[in-house]
């Protein structure tokens, strides 16, 4: 349900305001002595191919990383570093019938057309379904096939895009560019654990599958020798895909772009990936764009985050060695600090400072700021562990049952909450952002207190991001658009003054009356100028931001008609008071 629908369900009731107005900079990850510029001269044949790659930015190698994107400039926050439209991508299967497939719009940009011959995949209208036709004729008889076989599944996004690059790859042959550019990716295809190696076997079969091939031989005419081909460019996909966000960050599917894969990972980065559809045009569409997230010096290397970034290190680092194979020793990852709000209890004194959460192994701990020393610590660490199982269940039952998993989440908050955890820390926030996301969901025809309950949610995942995630990260600026356009659903009459002292009241939040859109346009101004960053200044916050703005002037509308609406009242009060005077 979209916020404007919302906000036209809560319209049935009495609006108050209707009534009355008529109407720091991080080093790399990398050690800079074993950084080698790649000039011209040095570059392998395929990594002078990259032709997205801007007069400012170069390649260069790390014995820590490999090949990594370096500015030669500074760069500012907001800046557009990098512009690429992947060289393949393909929808998760949840949305093969609400977008298109050659643009990921969605079907609320317009409507839909089913490919009549398939009958799997959409797109917006001919100019989309034309341009993709050229691969998509491959996929539409794979398709087919699979549904011919009586297979009830269709094959992941990974297998899907997999096989679009075979299939483009057979067109322009094994020395065009595009497929120097793909041939370039990194493979950890050598190094593979027994579980990734699983996977990639998997991969393998289910892609030669899809392909519909019969004998090894016929790898040939995807410009492959052998199984070990195979193998290696499985794992060349499965170290550099990228998950196609839609502008409010929803994951839509994978993509593969080799110079955008030429970024290396900070779990603090100094860049994001992004698809903020500002100005959609469906040849360049889903056209990913990385963007500076703050000062960038010359010199300094180009990162952004593989990972969720608001989990534990520990989290952080097995999840990026079992999929990318390396130990992250970002300034994030070693810092030395005594407290990270990903794991962190409030002080048990209440001084406002923070203790790190105990563990198994170490359960003592002690506030940073007053060094009381945590008492409680068997009751954190059960209440991580069930708001662990917890989170688990509920993400897994969010679509197909998602009052159990608000059930979950609910039951669950409270439990942390006293606990002592803070709003950042691991696993409260992710039960927060899922529980706001459930509550949005459900808010059809909501009540003054499941709205306010929440604005509330909203307002504390918010608070939660903010110590974890850097000033005009995208999660972070969605987060507080959220929250702005919560507040400007609705602007219930002020509560009436002796249910609470006048300080109490004006400490009550949400706000009510005129005060609730006070903060509702202060809260999305300052969500305009933040996602203005993480989407690209040039993007102006993408196609959220300009939402963001469009709602910025009803406000602004509103609260003029509510100010002229009070001096009105005014106006007419005092001449009352005259005329009754003479
Ligand atoms: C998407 S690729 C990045 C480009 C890659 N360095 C190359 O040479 O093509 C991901 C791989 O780069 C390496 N990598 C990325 N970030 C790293 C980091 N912070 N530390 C060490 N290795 C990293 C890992 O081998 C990882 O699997």
């Amino acid at each position: 349900m979209s916020f404007a629908e919302l906000k036209a369900a809560r319209q049935g009731k009495s609006s108050y305001v209707t009534q009355n107005s008529s109407q720091n900079s991080q080093s790399s990850s990398a050690a800079p002595s074993q950084v080698v510029q790649q000039s011209e001269e040095s570059l392998a044949p395929t990594e002078s191919i990259y032709k997205a790659i801007p007069d400012f930015l170069e390649i260069r190698s790390s014995s820590g990383s490999g090949r990594g994107l370096w500015a030669k400039k500074a760069c500012t926050p907001g800046q557009v570093l990098l512009v690429a439209k992947p060289h393949a991508a393909a929808l998760s299967s949840e949305h093969l019938d609400t977008h298109c497939a050659q643009c990921f719009g969605s079907e609320t940009d317009g409507g839909l057309k089913r490919c009549t011959q398939c009958q799997i995949v959409y797109y917006c209208g001919p100019t989309c379904q034309n341009l993709d036709w050229v691969i998509h004729k491959h996929e539409c008889a794979a398709l087919q096939r699979i549904a011919a076989s009586g297979e009830t599944s269709l094959p992941s996004d990974a297998i899907r895009c997999l096989a679009r690059i075979m299939w483009k790859r057979q067109k322009l042959g094994p020395t065009s560019s595009w497929t120097r550019e793909i041939d370039s990716l990194q493979s950890h295809n050598q190094d593979l654990k027994p579980a990734a190696y699983e996977l990639h076997t998997h991969l393998a079969i289910s892609l030669v599958r899809y392909l519909g091939l019969s004998s090894p031989s016929e790898i040939v005419s995807f410009g492959m020798v052998s199984g070990a081909d195979l193998a290696n460019f499985v794992s060349r996909f499965v170290t550099n895909t990228f998950t196609i966000s839609d502008p409010s960050l929803m994951s839509l599917g994978a993509s593969v772009s080799p110079p955008v894969a030429l970024i290396n990972h900070s779990c603090d980065p100094n860049a994001v990936v992004v698809f903020p559809r500002s100005r959609p045009d469906p040849a360049q569409e889903p056209l990913m764009q990385v963007i500076a997230l703050r000062e960038i010096r010359a010199d300094e290397e180009i990162l952004t985050a593989y990972i969720d970034t608001t989990l534990p290190r520990a989290q952080r680092q097995t999840t990026l060695l079992e999929t990318y194979l390396f130990l992250c020793i970002c300034p994030l990852c070693t810092s030395t600090d005594e407290v990270d709000p990903r794991e962190s209890v409030w002080c048990p004194k209440g001084c406002g400072g923070m203790c790190p959460t105990p563990t198994e192994e170490n359960s003592f701990s002690r506030c940073a700021k007053c060094k009381a020393v945590l008492q409680k610590t068997d009751e954190v660490l059960d209440a991580q562990r069930i708001g662990q199982q917890a989170l688990d269940k509920a993400t897994t039952l969010q679509l197909s049952d998602p009052e159990k998993a608000h059930q979950l989440t609910s039951n669950l908050i409270p439990i942390l909450t006293s606990a002592g955890l803070t709003p950042s820390s691991h696993p409260l926030l992710a039960l927060t952002r899922l529980h706001q996301a459930l509550l949005i969901s459900a808010l059809r025809s909501p009540t003054q207190e499941t709205l306010d309950e929440t604005i509330v949610t909203a307002s504390k995942a918010f608070s939660g991001l903010c110590a974890v995630l850097r000033y005009g990260h995208p999660v972070r600026g969605l987060a507080r658009a959220e929250l702005g356009k919560l507040l400007a659903v609705d602007e219930p009459s002020p509560r009436q003054p002796g249910s609470g002292s006048a300080a109490e009241e004006a400490l009550r939040f949400p706000p009510s009356g005129v005060k609730r859109l006070r903060l509702a346009l202060d809260t999305l101004l300052q969500a305009r100028a933040e996602l203005g960053v993480g989407f690209g200044v040039p993007n102006e916050g993408g196609q959220v931001g300009r939402s963001v703005r469009e709602d910025i002037v009803k406000l602004e509308r509103e609260l003029g008609a509510w100010k002229k609406g009070v001096s009105e009242v005014m106006e007419d009060a005092r001449l009352a008071a005259k005329s009754s005077s003479k």
